[in-house]
């Protein structure tokens, strides 16, 4: 049968990028979506303010929800610091085979755990599983309608605390209204909004960055 999209992306990058080196496993993937065929990573534009940001905050505990193909795993996990922790779920198993190949081929396996599986069920089992009392990023980049339930549900687990900033792909296409309305109307959280445009597309999207200030 026809190779997927991933498995697609996935040789671009074999057959592109230097074993172990993050760059060019992302300039592959970058190549690929924009000249051969459109896939939903972050991007390199969007991408761009995800690694300014990371880099702003070295954040030691790090949560991304939605793993795809392992682009923004990568972005994320090459510029973290020494001893920093990493948990990435994806809930579509294809996805996540090739985005632990993705991730192998960057030579960031030891800084990444890849966790496969619905991020409702494993949010309240984070704590006592992986031993993490608290995140100090979360990249939100997974279905639109889990954005806010996932939210509440990383609120009511302890695992967003003061400082804790929340990073949202996608805010404006596919777009999450339910998620930026609770994010900007909460006293509780900071939020401002990053414009850029839909991955390798003129569309507009943006990132909505949002600091949570405390109960
Ligand atoms: C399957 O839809 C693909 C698509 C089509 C048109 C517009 C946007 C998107 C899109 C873009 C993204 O960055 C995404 N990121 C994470 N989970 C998504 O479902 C997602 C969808
Ligand atoms: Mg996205």
């Amino acid at each position: 049968t026809r190779k997927s999209r991933p498995q697609r992306l996935l040789k671009a990058v074999e057959g592109k990028a230097t074993l172990g080196d993050p760059q060019s496993v992302i300039t592959a993937i970058d190549h690929f979506c924009r000249h051969k065929e459109w896939a939903m990573n972050v991007g390199d534009e969007k991408g761009s303010i995800l690694d300014s940001l990371v880099i702003e905050l070295s954040p030691v505990n790090v949560l991304e929800l939605g793993t795809y193909c392992g682009y923004s795993t990568v972005r994320i996990a090459r510029l973290l610091p020494p001893g920093a922790r990493f948990i990435t779920l994806e809930f579509n198993p294809d996805y996540a085979a090739v985005a632990r190949q993705v991730i192998g081929w960057a030579g960031l396996e030891d800084k990444v755990q890849l966790v496969e599986g619905a991020s409702g069920d494993w949010i309240p089992r984070l704590r006592e599983h992986f031993g993490v009392q608290m995140f100090d990023l979360v990249f939100l980049d997974h279905w639109k309608d889990q954005y806010l339930p996932d939210t509440k549900q990383l609120e009511e687990c302890g695992l967003i605390q003061k400082g804790t900033v929340l990073l949202a792909d996608n805010v404006i296409c596919p777009g999450t209204p339910d998620y930026l309305k609770y994010v900007r109307n909460s006293p509780h959280y900071d939020s401002r909004y990053y414009r850029s445009h839909l991955e390798y597309t003129k569309v507009e999207d943006g990132l909505e960055k949002s600091v949570f200030l405390g109960f």
